[in-house]
């Protein structure tokens, strides 16, 4: 057994856990990084960038297929060659990979660990059977794992996640995506522009975390008329037959069907990587689902010297928050017991679909119930969205009723992922509508159905009126 001493552990070396590294690193004192599986990151190896090249040969083949309406005609078939399609997306998602493995080359060969961690007390970690760490604080940066329910593992190599498809060499026939979140419409949608018969569906009302229930009527109108998505349904069994899975579901009115197909992709949900940890050796205190307690703006576990960030404290499971995350709790980790809040930013949140979703600042479901105003704007008219037949979605904006300022927005649309960004820009800034209005907008751009919903809610403001009612009552 090979016995460690450091200043600070931490538990995974993706973008959180790295990041963490960094911050210890760069406050001058000592760090390991433990990793059990491969380098390279979620983010890079099997989630954000392997989907979006995944999508941009879905897009691809979408555009080939949809030029008629201009008046421009491709003669013959569009034909997608699946085992070159899913060549490019290994060959561009290895050299994402590459980055991350060049810097993880860059560090010091002592302060890489390779195996699992867990603990034995509040700084005492075991790693496989091979080394004991003895360390003044940890970070847990273990990531999150997709939920896999327990009826459905008889369905065996038939049975896939996200991290599965990106080691496809060709494209199969027919998939089954259970689960209309961000995984399952991002993957669904791609594989069905590619000519692969996807059946998307979903056990609640739930779609993309869509909580403005116009925004999210929108979305699903424009994701059903591509292809197959059902809410409300009922898987009634799933059974491998041969190399097929054979699926028994009910739709929202109860109605059976019984369909085959070569994978079933599981897209349920994911839960933070928290099982393995003994967290129970340590004087954490958990919840009753096992997840522990932890402040948000320091990242520490109670008053422990144990820090959390990324996927793994399950809150935001983003790769920006991850990296922020992971600076926080690094820099906590190394200044502790001085802990200090960090910076976090405006909420936003992006889906990669046709049209795109996006979240940002408030959600829908986290408004006050009283003095809030609505904008909104349907792109179905809008002038550009139009021009380049990508009008389907809608925009809605939250504002407060009194004194105006910008509370935040949810939207399935054109350029979505380029307006949600301003308009995170506009929360951090603490903005408010009228202001929001005085900035340009060039015209004929999409943003101007942004400034469509802005002063539909500007024009019911009470912002004048509310001090003039408050003196006459009082
Ligand atoms: C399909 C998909 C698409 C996505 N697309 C986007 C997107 O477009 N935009 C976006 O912002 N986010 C996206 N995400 C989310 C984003 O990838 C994650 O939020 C981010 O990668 C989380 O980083 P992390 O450092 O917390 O976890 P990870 O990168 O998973 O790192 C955790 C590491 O810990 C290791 N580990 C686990 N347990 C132990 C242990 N006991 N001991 C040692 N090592 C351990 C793991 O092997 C892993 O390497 C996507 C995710 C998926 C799955
Ligand atoms: N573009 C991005 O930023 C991006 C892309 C992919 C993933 N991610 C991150 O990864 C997280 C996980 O994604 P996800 O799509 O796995 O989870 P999710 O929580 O977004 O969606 C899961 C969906 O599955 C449904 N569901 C759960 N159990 C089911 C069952 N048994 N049958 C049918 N439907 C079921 C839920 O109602 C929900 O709609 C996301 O929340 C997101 O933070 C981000």
């Amino acid at each position: 057994m090979k016995n460690l001493k450091v200043d600070v552990a931490i538990i995974g070396a993706g973008t959180a856990g790295l990041g963490a590294y960094r911050a210890v690193k760069a406050a001058g004192l000592g760090a390991v990084i433990i990793e059990g599986g491969p380098y390279g990151t979620t983010c890079a190896r099997v989630g954000c960038m392997p989907s979006k090249l995944l999508i941009a040969a879905a897009e691809a083949a979408h555009s080939a297929a949809h030029t008629a309406p201009f008046g421009v005609h491709v003669e013959g078939p569009i034909r997608v060659d699946g085992a070159e399609v899913m060549d490019r997306v290994k060959r561009e998602r290895d050299r994402f990979v590459g980055f991350v493995l060049d810097s993880v080359d860059g560090l010091p060969q002592e302060d890489k660990i390779r195996g699992y961690a867990r603990f034995l007390s509040d700084t005492t970690l075991q790693v496989d059977d091979h080394t004991r760490i003895e360390a003044s604080r940890v970070v847990i940066a273990t990531g999150s794992t997709p939920v896999v329910p327990d009826s459905y593992k008889a369905l065996g190599d038939r049975l896939i996640v996200n991290d599965d498809v990106f080691y496809w060499d060709d494209l199969p026939r027919r998939v089954l995506v259970v689960g209309p979140g961000v995984i399952g419409l991002e993957l669904g949608q791609a594989l069905a522009r590619l000519g692969v018969h996807v059946r998307l569906l979903g056990r609640s009302a739930s779609l993309g975390g869509l909580s403005d229930p116009e925004v999210k009527a929108s979305a699903l109108a424009a994701f059903q008329a591509e292809f197959s998505v059902s809410l409300n349904t009922r898987i009634v069994s799933a059974a491998r037959d041969g190399d097929e899975v054979e699926v028994r579901w009910a739709d929202a009115d109860g109605r059976e069907s019984l369909e085959r197909f070569d994978y079933l992709l599981m897209a349920a949900g994911r839960r933070p990587n928290l099982d393995h940890l003994q967290l129970e050796n340590t004087s954490v205190v958990l919840d009753e689902t096992g997840l522990p307690h932890f402040d948000r703006r320091t990242l520490q576990l109670g008053a422990s010297p144990i820090f959390i960030a990324g996927d793994v404290d399950g809150e935001l499971l983003f790769l920006h928050e991850a990296a922020d995350e992971g600076r926080i709790a690094g820099e906590n980790a190394a200044r502790y017991p001085k802990v200090q809040p960090g910076r976090r930013r405006a909420p936003l949140a992006v889906v990669f679909t046709d049209p795109q979703i996006a979240q940002v600042g408030v959600h829908f479901k986290g408004l006050p119930t009283s003095g809030v105003v609505f904008g909104e704007v349907d792109f179905a008219n809008q002038g550009r969205s139009r021009v380049m037949l990508k009008n389907r979605g809608k925009l809605r904006v939250y504002a407060d009723q009194y004194n105006g300022r910008f509370l935040g927005a949810e939207m399935a649309g054109p350029s979505i992922e380029h307006i949600a960004h301003l308009l995170s820009w506009a929360v951090q800034q603490e903005m408010t509508v009228p202001k929001m209005l005085e900035m340009p907008f060039y015209h004929p751009v999409v943003e101007e159905g942004l400034r469509t919903a802005l002063r539909q809610a500007a024009s019911q403001l009470t912002l004048a009126r509310e001090p003039l009612q408050r003196v006459k009552s009082a």
